[in-house]
């Protein structure tokens, strides 16, 4: 078996014109969209991935605030730019990129951001309602790359219903929020945890209809732990340094072999990390329709 590919860029694309209208009718009505990112230090990832958040988002029309900070910056100063941008009225929604550096306090930061504005849908008030709320329309951000799987997985004609979910990773961007919506009663996945203290992750995954690999451990899902007919999608990164050209180079947490063996397989580059761009900018998009309704 060789697995039907879950193309990211595509999907992201379709979306990416789906957005463009929304924006031309927002701008019609004198509304500019407005999204902001706070990068703290200048870790190369995360330049690159801010980087094409504003590119893409100033492509479909939208205005970009790009906030820089140096990796010395302290709490206070991070903590005065969340409150310049809560009350900045040309952002509508923001994020800022994670990780951030291990003398700033994460939650402290994340809890700051103004839950209307809250691009990545991580503020505690937006869970909270995720979690109370499994029935009624949601008219709060939700989390974009956990929001993007399951969009690249509907976008392909893949019913969720009934299917057992295993997600590898406890990570706040991806793991901890994502079965908050694939448990939602219009998914209706069922959803198994798994993380580094799981004490037999083979047995899990093989039982998968669906693999989430989101542990950030290289090539930690393998074929001969994947069902036949599984769908998988690589969300994981690891960046190592090849000894022998000194370049840097990004593995997934799936191993290729297990595109023999899976149904339908989210490749990592060009799956899932184009879609949480592609649904940031949704959150955005939504918020200023929120705000202007
Ligand atoms: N505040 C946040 N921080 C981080 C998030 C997040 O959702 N919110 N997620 C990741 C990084 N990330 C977005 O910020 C992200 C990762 C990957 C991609 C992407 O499109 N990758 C390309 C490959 C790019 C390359 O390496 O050349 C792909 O998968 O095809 C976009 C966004 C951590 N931080």
């Amino acid at each position: 078996m060789t697995a039907t590919i879950l193309d990211g860029k595509a999907a992201s694309a379709a979306i990416k014109a789906e957005l463009t209208e929304r924006v031309a009718a927002l701008r019609e009505r004198g509304i500019v969209p407005g999204i902001a990112t706070v990068l703290v230090g200048a870790d190369p990832a995360s330049q690159l991935y801010v980087g094409m958040k504003h590119k893409q988002s100033e492509a479909i029309g939208m205005n970009s605030i790009q906030v820089e900070l140096p990796a010395e910056a302290t709490q206070e100063e991070v903590e005065a730019v969340i409150d310049g941008l809560n009350a900045d009225p040309a952002c509508h929604g923001y994020i800022v990129q994670l990780p951030l550096p291990k003398h700033i306090d994460t939650d402290a930061i994340l809890e700051r951001i103004d839950p209307a504005k809250d691009a990545d849908g991580l503020h505690p008030t937006n869970l909270g309602r995720l979690v109370l709320n499994v029935n009624a329309p949601i008219h709060t951000p939700l989390p974009c790359t956990p929001r993007g799987v399951i969009e690249l997985l509907l976008r392909n004609d893949y019913d969720l219903t009934g299917k057992e979910v295993v997600v590898v990773g406890r990570g706040v961007t991806i793991g901890r929020s994502i079965g908050l919506l694939l448990t939602r009663r219009e998914i209706n996945a069922t959803v198994t945890l798994t993380h580094t203290g799981t004490a037999d992750l083979a047995t899990h995954l093989r039982q998968a209809d669906v693999i989430v690999a989101a542990a950030g451990v290289k090539h930690i899902v393998r074929a001969e732990d994947v069902k036949p007919g599984a769908a998988v999608l690589d969300v994981g990164v690891t960046r190592e340094t090849d000894p022998e050209t000194g370049k840097s180079r990004v593995y997934g947490d799936v191993h290729p072999d297990v595109a023999e063996v899976a149904g339908f397989l989210s490749p990592n580059p060009g799956g899932v990390g184009p879609m949480t761009v592609a649904l940031l900018m949704t959150n955005v998009v939504e918020a200023a329709e929120r705000a202007s309704a």
